[in-house]
């Protein structure tokens, strides 16, 4: 089965926790866009959901396809909130960012009752720190935030490179306006101790890592469709 199909049966079995009437935080990416593609279908069939977007990459999708939107600032609490992963360890801690919409994500999950990640199998791993973690960082300052973010790291015996995201060769800008670095790491031993010396950086807007943010994930494999909730 490709990894597209996969994604559509993750989404798909994400639609069944959709209930009339909600207002849902919507995801970003790939796998975020199957998901918007199946709620824009019950939405024309006649199901009341309204949306929080969790990127302007997703708002325009969203408004193409006909899902109405609303934001925080109209509805600063909701149901639930879709979105895919970079990675989801067996604790269900995540990376994301892959997309450069973290900041909003995180945003949006913290503003919800719940949240449903969903991916394919691909996905799920032991240990973090396979994919490069985002950090999205002030422009401002931007050399002294990345040394910064490169002694912390050391402090807690990690090492990798750490890059400037690039699009089109100039330097990847988030909707938020930021820059985006991406550190190689390796595995993560420790995410909540590298988290929090990640807050501590003033230049440091949010990092990718997500810990205590998901409740339930779905991930689709070539065996089937599997529900993960976090053992926390
Ligand atoms: O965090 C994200 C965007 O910021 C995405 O959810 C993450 O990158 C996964 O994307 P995809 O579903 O395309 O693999």
């Amino acid at each position: 089965m490709d990894a597209r199909l996969l994604k559509m049966e993750a989404a798909r079995a994400a639609l069944a926790h959709v209930e009339a009437g909600m207002v849902i935080g919507i995801g970003t990416g790939s796998t975020a866009e199957e998901f918007i593609r199946l709620l824009a279908a019950a939405v024309a069939d006649g199901m009341p959901v309204t949306g929080v977007p969790t990127s302007e990459r997703t708002a325009i999708m969203c408004r193409e396809l006909g899902i109405p939107l609303t934001t925080l600032d109209d509805v600063p609490h909701l149901a639930m909130t879709v979105d895919g992963a970079d990675e989801v360890d067996t604790q269900l801690r995540l990376i994301k960012g892959g997309g450069g919409a973290l900041l909003r994500e995180k945003i949006v999950a913290a503003a919800s009752d719940s949240m449903i990640v969903i991916a394919d199998e691909t996905k799920l791993v032991d240990r973090l720190g396979r994919f490069p973690l985002p950090i999205e960082v002030n422009r401002f300052g931007l050399a002294a935030t990345q040394m910064a973010v490169l002694k912390a790291s050391e402090k807690l015996g990690l090492s990798g490179r750490i890059v400037l995201r690039m699009a089109e060769g100039t330097p990847f800008l988030t909707d938020g306006g930021h820059y985006i670095l991406d550190a190689s790491f390796g595995l993560i031993h420790d995410p909540r101790a590298l988290s929090d010396a990640l807050h501590a950086i003033p230049g440091v807007v949010e990092h990718g890592m997500f810990l205590d943010f998901a409740d339930v994930a779905i991930i689709a494999g070539k065996s089937g469709v599997k529900t993960i909730k976090p053992t926390r």
